[in-house]
């Protein structure tokens, strides 16, 4: 098998009027198909369900993006059957041959990733350049875990001893269930999927209710691939119904989650729980929130500070795990690079997603109401020093909020409001600094921005996050460059990206015989 060496794709940023006429088109295009109805998927076949989920553009409420199947407990069961059928002889093709259906998925994803964007400024709202990340990223990660997947058809090496023959090898696990989140709608469910199928295991995949189209459209892409019938099951339903139903299954192996803290420690819990007939302790893979700080010194660059701060607390409107959703200033900069933060933000353009403004809507209802109630907790805890208000529209549009003289311990400086809302805490040196960036139950990303080796060098080993950056912006993780997951509640360190990612989802065995 020739396989290039992985090199994460470039992110389109609509420069060109070329780029940007492709964009309109593939608009254009995918709004003519607003309004159809996508089926569940199990073991191949499409099912249809009496009840439908409808998905709605965020920009324009009004408008259907289009309507998914919704699943119950009846068609979780016979996903989970279809799923172990499948992994009957899945688990036992050559890894090439898995590797290369991977491989041409991700060429077929490529070939669409117009397509593929636009449906995700329609149905989440992301900019054009946001929706373009996700798909690359949904590319790199399939590209990154076919590639990964060969290495573990080599054997461990062991130590021999006199007198018997020793060998381990690795095997997948069996039917597993993935439950992702609306935000990298794309990115995150095509690696939690994609991943454990690599290395031989099948899945039944819920997206979230909010993003089924662009989960169907994945599902589209695997079949053209020539992923076997029952490898990946889509189950498009209710976290609290389905979801649940998944997670408390006795025919589960293990559960690959993204998504908040709350639901995270729930499934953590039912997991733990042995259903009636099940053999094996399920292994869970849970990826949830963060509340993440940058600290700036004395010594930084406020500019390019202003710059990563803004990128990281307002990119796809606040709504990223990995947002910057504190800032923790010394003292002594702070009037300066408060001035620069706050004349940058005041210039994001809000609008509907397919207009590509530098802020689209936040995603839903639900996130409209969560936002706004935080918004009005804020003005009780610090100062509004920009926006605060939802925009007038029908789409649930906010403007870029910035709360100054926050208490370390306010609310809005500990919960996890992901939403277009920064929080400034003053500090008086770097140990504060370090040790307010550290005061939460969350342990995702962070970020330094400093000239000082010293203090960077503290940072490296003290600041507890699993993804730690120094001067630039602290969201884009790249697959393969920067290994993504958290430390403390922001979840299990899984490392999605990572070299050691597809080892979460395989065993080993080891044989001896005796001569
Ligand atoms: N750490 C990461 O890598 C990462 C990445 C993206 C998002 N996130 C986090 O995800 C959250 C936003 O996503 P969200 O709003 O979709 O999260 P969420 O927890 O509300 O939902 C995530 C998924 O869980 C399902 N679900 C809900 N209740 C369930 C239950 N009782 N049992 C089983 N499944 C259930 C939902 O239907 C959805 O598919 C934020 O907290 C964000 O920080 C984390
Ligand atoms: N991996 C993404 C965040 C995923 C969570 O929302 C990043 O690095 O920005």
């Amino acid at each position: 098998m020739t396989v290039e060496p992985y090199r994460p794709q470039p992110i389109e940023t609509f420069q060109t009027p070329e780029k940007r006429q492709e964009m309109i088109r593939a608009l254009a295009e995918v709004r003519q198909q607003f309004g159809r109805h996508y089926p569940l998927i199990i073991g191949g076949e499409k099912v249809q369900t009496q009840a439908a989920i409808p998905s709605t553009n965020p920009s324009n409420p009004a408008e259907v993006v289009g309507y998914a199947a919704q699943a119950g407990a009846s068609e979780a069961d016979a996903a989970l059957e279809a799923a172990w059928r499948a992994f009957k002889t899945w688990k036992d093709w050559p890894q090439e041959a898995r590797s290369r259906t991977l491989l041409k998925a991700a060429h077929i994803m490529k070939r669409r990733q117009r397509e593929l964007e636009a449906w995700m400024v329609y149905e989440i709202g992301k900019n054009w350049t946001e929706a373009a990340a996700d798909v690359a990223e949904a590319i790199d990660f399939t590209v990154y875990y076919a590639q990964q997947a060969l290495k573990y058809t080599a054997k461990p090496p062991l130590v021999a001893v006199p007198g018997e023959d020793n060998e381990s090898f690795y095997m997948p696990l069996g039917a597993g269930v993935v439950i992702a989140p609306w935000n990298f709608p794309l990115a995150i469910l095509t690696g939690m999927t994609l991943g454990p199928i690599a290395v031989g295991n099948t899945v039944v995949a819920k997206p979230a209710e909010d993003t089924p189209v662009i989960a169907a459209k994945l599902f589209e892409i695997l079949e053209e691939a020539g992923l076997p019938a029952g490898v990946a099951n889509l189950l498009p339903g209710h976290g609290s119904e389905v979801g649940a139903y998944l997670v408390s299954h006795p025919k589960t192996r293990f559960i690959n989650f993204t998504g908040s803290l709350e639901v995270g420690l729930k499934i953590n819990e039912e997991a733990a729980k042995l259903a009636p007939g099940q053999t094996w302790l399920k292994r869970v893979f849970l990826e949830l929130g963060g509340k993440d700080a940058i600290i700036v010194d004395e010594t930084a660059d406020l500019e390019a500070a202003a710059l990563g701060i803004v990128q990281s607390a307002y990119g796809f409107q606040g709504q990223k795990c990995s947002a910057c959703s504190r800032l923790i200033v010394l003292e002594r900069v702070h009037d300066d690079l408060m001035e620069q933060v706050v004349e940058r933000a005041r210039k994001l353009v809000v609008g509907p997603a397919e207009e590509n403004p530098d802020m689209g809507p936040v995603a839903s209802e639900k996130q409209e109401q969560t936002v706004a109630r935080y918004i009005e907790i804020g003005k009780e805890e610090g100062q509004c020093i920009l926006g605060g208000h939802r925009l007038e529209g029908s789409g649930y549009f906010f403007e870029p909020t910035i709360f100054d003289g926050v208490a370390p311990q306010a609310r809005i400086a500990q919960e996890e409001i992901f939403g277009p809302v920064l929080s400034v805490i003053r500090v008086p040196d770097f140990d504060a600094a370090l040790e307010v960036a550290n005061g939460t139950r969350f342990g995702l990303t962070g970020g330094v921005f400093s000239r000082s080796r010293e203090r960077l060098e503290r940072a490296r080993q003290e600041f507890q996050v699993g993804n730690l950056y120094f001067n630039r912006k602290i969201t884009g993780a790249l697959v393969g460059v920067q290994p993504f997951g958290g430390f403390n509640l922001s979840g299990t360190n899984t490392k999605a990206g990572g070299p050691d990612y597809l080892m979460n989802f395989l065993h080993m065995k080891s044989v001896t015989e005796r001569f």
